[in-house]
């Protein structure tokens, strides 16, 4: 394996990462969301199944995120005058952000209403 073309593909991910964090302040949100959330598991007290669920909902999040960034640069690549699939594009992207987002809201729920519950009462 090609030791120094891996490192620059890890490279090119985080110039990719870190575009996205300047430029879109969606993905603020989410990685103030996940900071929030972070320290809520850890104040509340997760099982290694929860953990499991939360970090991977985060990271879905992220993902999610950064492939709706992606399909938005390329569609203005090849599109950057109105195009009925340009905005078909756009929306279905941003339709994908947000059932996940919903998903993740609701997964969430579930696991931290119980403990708040069992904490408060
Ligand atoms: N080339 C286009 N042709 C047709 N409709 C478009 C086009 N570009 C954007 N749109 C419509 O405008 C909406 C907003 O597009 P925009 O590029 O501003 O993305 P956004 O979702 O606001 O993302 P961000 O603000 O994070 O860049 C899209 O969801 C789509 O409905």
């Amino acid at each position: 394996m090609d030791s120094r073309k891996l490192i620059k593909s890890f490279i090119y991910a985080s110039h990719g990462i870190l575009h996205v964090i300047k430029s879109e302040q969606n993905f603020r949100f989410h990685l103030l969301a996940a900071i929030v959330v972070i320290i809520a598991s850890i104040t509340t007290g997760l099982s290694k199944t929860e953990w499991i669920i939360i970090i991977m909902l985060i990271c879905g999040m992220f993902m999610v995120e950064l492939l709706n960034a992606s399909i938005e640069r390329v569609v203005d690549l090849a599109s950057p005058d109105y195009h009925e699939l340009a905005l078909q594009a756009k929306d279905l992207a941003a339709g994908a952000c947000l059932i996940y987002a919903i998903c993740s809201a609701v997964v969430g729920l579930i696991i931290f209403i119980p403990k708040w519950w069992g904490i408060l009462f």
